[in-house]
């Protein structure tokens, strides 16, 4: 049986931090900032896989508060997930992002997010589709005050 599951989350910009997006670092004036890299993307796709496994969130799974993910890269988390996905029989049948950012241009680099990504899901790459949008300069997406991301993800029993 097919599940189908979505996620969503938001991080701060703020100057003198990376800028980690789907896996991929990107040049930028402000970087995400968060316990982990702050990669919205990808924490976004985990709630997504989660979510259709019925399998809690994110912060369940890596809380906060713990040490052992302070700066961590968050494909090491989406490599997690899968495991559990895996372990309970599910394999992907294809996920969608959005990234909603004023800036920088993502376009030039979702090629480099799918294969990243892709190689975390054992999957192929074109099971991963990635978007983007400005908010047309509306809210704290549109100020640059933050970047947000919405996922969905469709699963199934192996
Ligand atoms: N950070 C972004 C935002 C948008 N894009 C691409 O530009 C297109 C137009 O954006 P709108 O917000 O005006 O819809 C959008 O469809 C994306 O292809 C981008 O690359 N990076
Ligand atoms: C990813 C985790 C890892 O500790 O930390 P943050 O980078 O703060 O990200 P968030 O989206 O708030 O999810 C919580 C945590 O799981």
């Amino acid at each position: 049986m097919a599940r189908i599951g979505m996620g969503y989350d938001v991080h701060r910009l703020v100057a003198g931090r990376d800028l980690w997006l789907g896996g991929v670092k990107i040049d930028h004036t402000m970087g995400l900032l968060g316990h982990s890299d702050a990669d919205v993307a990808i924490h976004a796709l985990c709630d997504a896989l989660l979510g259709a496994a019925c399998l809690r969130d994110i912060g369940y799974h890596f809380p906060d508060t713990d040490p052992r993910y302070k700066g961590i890269d968050s494909r090491k988390l989406l490599r997690e997930v899968a495991r559990l996905l895996r372990e309970q029989g599910y394999r992907l049948g294809n996920c969608d992002i959005t990234i909603c950012a004023e800036r920088p241009k993502i376009n030039p680099h979702i090629p480099a997010m799918q294969q990243q990504l892709a190689a975390c899901l054992e999957c192929e790459p074109g099971q991963v589709s990635i978007k983007a949008t400005t908010t047309e300069r509306l809210g704290f997406t549109g100020r640059e005050e933050g970047i947000a991301a919405y996922a969905v993800a469709l699963i199934e029993k192996a």
